[in-house]
């Protein structure tokens, strides 16, 4: 079941659920979500000499990003064809028993402006600000603002709550996110030594020869 504005309401209450700040309730509250603001940070992508970015590589990914802080009331500019991760101003907490989608705003659709290139499913006793993929699919650069409202969040309840929900005891490794983070893939455990699901490295495969 999709939680209703009253029932969104009644969880913030309750305190399980939290989204903060929350500092304008009767703008940010929807009839069945919660719009999410922009935050100052953001990872961009750099052009790159190595032939290919490794996803387990945990040092090329990290050489392939760079954080650029833009103020509230200045403009991020999002460029066509442009990839970057923002962050929602709003630290979340998702209680065990609810699932929360992370999706667009209509009117920045409108604009060609994506908030969420793939994933946008937020995990019951996920706690943290949430990593925005923003990308441009129009052909005129969009400013963003830090503090615009960009996102909003759904919350479906479960059937019942998780038995294993995401947090340090299943070691989910964008617990306790702030800021954008770029993928900790490398983290999986089909990525640890000695592990038959193990991906290959620039070091190991001959790549680029
Ligand atoms: N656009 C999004 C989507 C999700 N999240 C956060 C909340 C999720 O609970 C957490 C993990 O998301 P996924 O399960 O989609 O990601 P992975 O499967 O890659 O991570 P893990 O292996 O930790 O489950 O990341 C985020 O910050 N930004």
């Amino acid at each position: 079941m999709i939680l209703a504005d009253t029932d969104i309401l009644a969880r913030l209450a309750e305190g399980d659920l939290v989204i903060d700040p929350l500092d304008d309730v009767d703008t940010q509250v929807q009839p069945a979500s919660v719009d999410l603001r922009l935050g100052s940070e953001f990872l961009e992508f750099r052009r790159t000499n190595i032939p290919c970015i490794h996803p387990n590589d945990a040092r090329e990914v990290d050489e392939y990003v760079e954080e650029t802080h833009v103020p509230e009331g200045d403009d991020f500019i999002l460029h066509p064809g442009d990839f970057v991760l923002g962050t929602t101003k709003e630290t979340v907490a998702i209680p065990d028993d609810i699932v929360a989608h992370v999706e667009g705003r209509s009117s920045l659709g409108r604009l060609a402006v994506v908030v969420h290139a793939t994933a946008g499913l937020c995990d019951p006793g996920y706690e943290g600000q949430i990593t925005l993929e923003l990308s441009n699919l129009g052909n005129a650069p969009v400013a963003l603002s830090p503090g615009m409202r960009v996102s909003q969040l759904t919350f479906t309840e479960l059937k019942s709550p998780a038995d294993r929900p995401y947090g340090a005891e299943r070691g989910s490794k964008y617990q306790g996110q702030t800021g954008p983070q770029a993928s900790r893939i490398g983290d999986d455990p089909e990525f640890a030594p000695g592990s038959d699901g193990a991906a290959t490295t620039d070091a190991d495969d001959g790549a680029g020869s």
